[in-house]
């Protein structure tokens, strides 16, 4: 299957998933535009991070594609998807604990490399100068450097959730999907983290943004589509969705967003 929209990075095609009798998602269809950021955002329940678990390949559809460029992904293996150029920040972060800050950005670089992680993979690779000085720079972008030696485990939660940003950036994703990035985090952290996510946008990198948070939403998205019980019921410009009474009633229970 091929989609038809040469700027069309995602798509997402007719999906349903159900879990037993429950209809998680019902015909959800999206598109998302080269160098675009689009929100995905609803109530909770609504089924954002099945629709997420969806197109990284964590959950089948039980109906419906996910197109990926001109390459569909359902059935393919997670790490297959991440290889194509996929990468997540998710809600929870998932980083090695153990290993030094500067370790855990260089080791998705090595993995993209040979396909998967290998214990000694440091200084095995004429490469690893490079990395290095690519996962510095990086550290720099999300304000980490000055701990690099440090370890990942010891960093609080905002902390580990911009160390994993660093670590999907050094696989230079062609969409990166965002699961609410700044959950936990301070207002403070949560408008550094803004400024650092437009940055990633002159960049002209295609972001989906699943967040609760309206002001992260407003601050970043181009497009927003809104789910409620698995359903897309909106989908426009944000100034559009912000006046869209539908939204205010099904997000918000009747609250200006
Ligand atoms: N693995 C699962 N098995 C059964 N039901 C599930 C499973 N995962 C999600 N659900 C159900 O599917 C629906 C959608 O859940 P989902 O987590 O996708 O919503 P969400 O919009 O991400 O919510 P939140 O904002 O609270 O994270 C919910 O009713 C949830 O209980």
């Amino acid at each position: 299957m091929k989609s038809n929209n040469a700027n069309v990075v995602l798509q997402v095609a007719d999906v349903h998933k159900n879990f037993g009798g429950l209809k998680a998602l019902s015909d959800v269809n999206l598109k998302v535009e080269e160098g675009r950021t689009h929100a995905i955002i609803g109530p909770n329940g609504a089924g954002k991070s099945t629709l997420l678990n969806v197109v990284i390949g964590r959950l089948p559809p039980s109906s419906g594609a996910v197109i990926f460029g001109n390459t569909v992904l359902t059935g393919l293996a997670p790490y297959k998807i991440n290889q194509l150029g996929i990468s997540r920040v998710f809600q929870t972060p998932e980083i090695f604990a153990d290993l030094p800050i500067l370790h855990n950005v260089m080791a998705p670089a090595f993995a993209r490399r040979d396909g998967g992680f290998r214990v000694n993979m440091f200084g095995r690779t004429d490469r690893e100068s490079e990395i290095r000085e690519e996962a510095e720079s990086l550290l720099e972008d999300v304000g980490l450097y000055a701990q690099r030696h440090g370890h990942a485990g010891s960093l609080s939660r905002g902390d580990k959730r911009r160390l994993e940003l660093a670590m999907c950036l050094i696989q230079h994703p062609r969409l990166l999907l965002l699961d609410e990035p700044t959950a936990g985090m301070s207002r403070h952290d949560t408008n550094t983290t803004i400024d650092l996510l437009k940055k990633i946008k002159l960049r002209g990198m295609t972001k989906v943004i699943i967040e609760h948070d309206m002001h992260v939403v407003f601050s970043l998205a181009d497009e927003i589509s809104v789910l409620a019980q698995g359903r897309i019921i909106a989908h426009g410009q944000p100034d559009e969705i912000r006046d869209d009474p539908r939204v205010q009633e099904a997000y918000l229970g009747g609250t200006q967003p």
